[in-house]
């Protein structure tokens, strides 16, 4: 009956996934700090990371690659921002619990890699369709320990990026182009990603 059939919706909404747990959640959850001889620094601020993950340009459609996300406050920005496919890559245990659950949230967007990006390879993180090489880009390894914004390509990088305090690579406009969007140390070679990482 009709009565019935308008009820439905309704009901569907009710049962949404759950959104995003908010960084402050994550972080209270798991009872993570920042690790000071780690040169670890954790964004809250929403509107901060969001206004640094704006600095990347339009990330709609896009592709990123974030390293060390930590508890996870840029990765919301960027999924916020529209990235289509977003690969996380940590390197410290005290986060993978958080960091596994903002994927769940946020499935066939978020993809999490608990490993070092000194010894991962990027190349084979996303489809061979959009990828170029690393070294063709100008500029793009990033030195800086303050944010820096640098624009390109996917990359399949020879040298890796290289960055203390955060390092932004982000796409063009243009829908399947990618990012890479890094918060971690300096870097040299590139080895594999893990198998479970590729899409
Ligand atoms: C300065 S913190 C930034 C945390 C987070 N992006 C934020 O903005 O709140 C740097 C993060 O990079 C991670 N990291 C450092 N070197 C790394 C590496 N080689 N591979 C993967 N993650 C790394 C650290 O464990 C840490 O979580």
């Amino acid at each position: 009956n009709i009565q019935t059939e308008m009820a439905a919706p309704r009901k569907i909404a009710l049962f949404r996934l759950p959104s995003l747990p908010t960084i402050g959640e994550v972080i209270k959850l798991y009872k993570l700090r920042a690790e000071k001889q780690l040169s670890q620094n954790v964004l809250l601020d929403m509107r901060l990371t969001d206004k640094i993950v704006c600095q990347a340009g339009s990330l709609r459609d896009a592709h990123v690659c974030e390293v060390g996300p930590g508890p996870g406050g840029l990765t919301h920005s960027i999924l916020n921002a529209g990235a289509v496919d977003l690969l996380v890559v940590e390197k410290d245990n005290r986060f993978i619990h958080g960091l596994n659950l903002l994927t769940e949230a946020a499935p066939r967007k978020l993809r999490f890699v608990h490993g070092d990006i000194l010894t991962s390879r990027m190349d084979r993180g996303f489809p061979k369709v959009i990828t170029k090489a690393w070294e063709d880009e100008p500029g793009q390894v990033a030195t800086s320990s303050a944010p820096s914004v640098l624009r390109t390509d996917i990359f399949s990088p020879a040298a890796c990026v290289s960055c203390g305090g955060g390092a932004l690579h982000p796409s063009g406009s243009a829908p399947n182009q990618a990012a890479l969007l890094a918060g971690g140390e300096s870097s040299q070679e590139c080895l594999p990603v893990p198998e479970e990482a590729l899409p």
